[in-house]
């Protein structure tokens, strides 16, 4: 039998701390809902005490999201467990996270307190929260530093006051995994009420170790983890969902699982880093571009083997259709010989050899071979024509301006152009693209990485687009980071649309 591990979702409260990374009430919704599809346990909603926009966002996502618990966080104060309360009334379930630091910097430094005042604050949050709602969680901020006894005593009063989860947030990223997992161990050894309560794991990745720390928790006694999608959250971020999941998932060994959707989880993650603009890195775990994607040659003929010579998970339980070749000058001729079946061909052993040969010639020249670009080492003259290219492209933009732009382009070998307007320079030029191509595609993924130089260095562009279900990648570099898009938006499009 294995035990059930909650997952309590932050991207929408300390995810959305991050610079750059909030969200109107309309795209937390949309998350909200995401996050629900996924199966998520708890959503943690927001702060209502610290913004109207928060606190209403909170309401509204209450009234949206029937299956998972709604949470609003608060500090141990009165007002701010009022107005959580508030926010939280079309909750079908409510929680109320409370709490206040434990450890000698924040009770000295921060509260300007002292350790039994402190205990006591918390023991009356959590009483007064218990007026509202049933399911109130404690947080014991920078437990990670906090003293194992001291807090333990502080758990210990919190649950005789009626909490039924108790976060022990390693708030700095500073512990270790023995660390952390020896403190939740201690706190369930040395705790006598320990069983009428969660034990909730709260990981921050200042020391890249979050999800280390945080399945350290589970082994020792956790059974509740806080996770966003992607890891996003205050500083260097939190634990991230997919990690914790799937090493969960991954490992049969520990007696543990999840109520996740897996196969959702590539899609959270899309959402959540194009709705708060933040890329996702692009080796990251399980949803970096590069996660199931394999570029060296005894690596590609491993997996072209059997898969799980390289892979402990199968791109497709998390929302992925299929690992990727990717062929540079690195590949063998299994990676080759394998794009090459696909296109049609079918190589006897001495062919192959030749065109592994000039193969490797243009894979030095051009780093990341397409499939047009095999087809033209094949010298398929036709599918040559068949490529879409920038011709000419001029953009309007500025402050007080509509931004504009004029595209031209050469389809199949015809050329054809467009205006259109847009939010902006690289939407105003999308715009003219689309209405040329005439065609569905769905823009996945725009990321854009000025090199930092100087002004009048080179702009990279990635995009990632779909298009009747196949998920390709498109390049572009150009002093002109307006242009840079535009290119990389037709290198991906020259490799489905025609
Ligand atoms: C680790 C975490 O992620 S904690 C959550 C972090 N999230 C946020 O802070 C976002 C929301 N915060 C806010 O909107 C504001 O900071 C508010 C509304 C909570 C408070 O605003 P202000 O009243 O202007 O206070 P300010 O932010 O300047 O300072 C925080 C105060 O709360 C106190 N405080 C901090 N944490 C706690 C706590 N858990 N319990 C009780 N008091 C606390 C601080 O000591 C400080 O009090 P002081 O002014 O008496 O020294
Ligand atoms: C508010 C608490 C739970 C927190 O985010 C932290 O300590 O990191
Ligand atoms: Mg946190």
């Amino acid at each position: 039998m294995s035990d059930k591990l909650f997952i309590f979702d932050t991207t929408l409260r300390d995810g959305e701390q991050v610079p750059g990374c909030q969200l109107n009430t309309i795209e937390k919704i949309e998350v909200a809902k995401t996050l629900e599809a996924l199966g998520v346990d708890v959503i943690e909603a927001g702060f209502p005490v610290s913004s109207p926009g928060d606190f209403q966002s909170v309401v509204e996502i209450a009234k949206a999201v029937s299956n998972p618990t709604i949470c609003a966080l608060t500090r141990a104060v009165e007002k701010d467990i009022d107005v959580a309360a508030e926010a939280l009334k079309f909750a079908k379930r409510g929680r109320i996270h409370t709490g206040i630091g434990t450890s000698p910097y924040h009770i000295k430094s921060k509260l300007n307190s002292n350790p039994d005042e402190i205990l006591e604050r918390a023991v009356r949050a959590v009483k007064y929260a218990k007026r509202y709602v049933e399911d109130v969680e404690f947080y014991a901020e920078d437990a990670g530093r906090s003293d194992n006894e001291y807090l333990a005593r502080v758990v210990e009063a919190v649950i005789a006051a009626g909490a039924t989860v108790i976060n022990i947030p390693d708030t700095t990223g500073y512990c270790l995994p023995a660390e952390y997992g020896a403190k939740i161990k201690y706190l369930m050894e040395n705790v006598s009420n320990v069983h009428k309560a969660i034990l909730s794991t709260h990981c921050h990745n200042d020391l890249g170790m979050a999800t280390a720390n945080s399945l350290s928790g589970v082994i020792n006694g956790a059974r509740q983890v806080e996770v966003t999608i992607n890891g996003i959250g205050e500083r260097a971020g939190n634990t991230s969902l997919e990690e914790v999941v799937m090493a969960v998932k991954t490992h049969h060994d520990l007696p543990l699982h999840t109520d996740i959707n897996t196969k959702e989880i590539y899609g959270a993650s899309r959402l959540v880093s194009s709705l708060m603009n933040m890329p996702v890195q692009a080796n990251k775990a399980i949803v970096g571009r590069n996660a199931f994607a394999h570029s060296s040659g005894i690596h590609q003929d491993g997996v072209l083997k059997n898969r799980e010579n390289y892979e402990i998970i199968d791109p497709v339980e998390v929302g992925i259709q299929e690992s990727a070749i990717v062929l540079t000058a690195r590949s063998g001729r299994a990676a080759l010989n394998h794009h090459l079946e696909q296109m049609g061909y079918n190589l006897t052993k001495e062919e192959l050899d030749e065109a592994y040969s000039n193969f490797l010639v243009m894979a030095d020249q051009r780093k990341n071979l397409s499939e047009k670009d095999l087809a033209e080492l094949m010298g398929e003259k036709e599918n040559l024509d068949k490529t879409v290219e920038l011709e000419l492209l001029q953009v309007v933009s500025g402050k007080s301006t509509i931004p504009m732009a004029t595209v031209h382009l050469k389809i199949k070998g015809e050329s054809c152009a467009a205006t259109a307007e847009g939010n902006g320079p690289i939407d105003a030029c999308f715009n003219a693209v689309k209405k040329l191509i005439k065609q569905k595609f769905t823009l996945g993924e725009f990321l854009v990485q000025a090199l930092t130089r100087g002004s009048d260095d080179l702009g990279k562009v990635h995009v990632q687009l779909e298009h009747n279900g196949k998920v390709v990648y498109g390049f572009g570099a150009n002093v002109d980071i307006i242009t840079a898009s535009v290119e990389a938006l037709v290198d991906a499009l020259s490799k489905v649309v025609y």
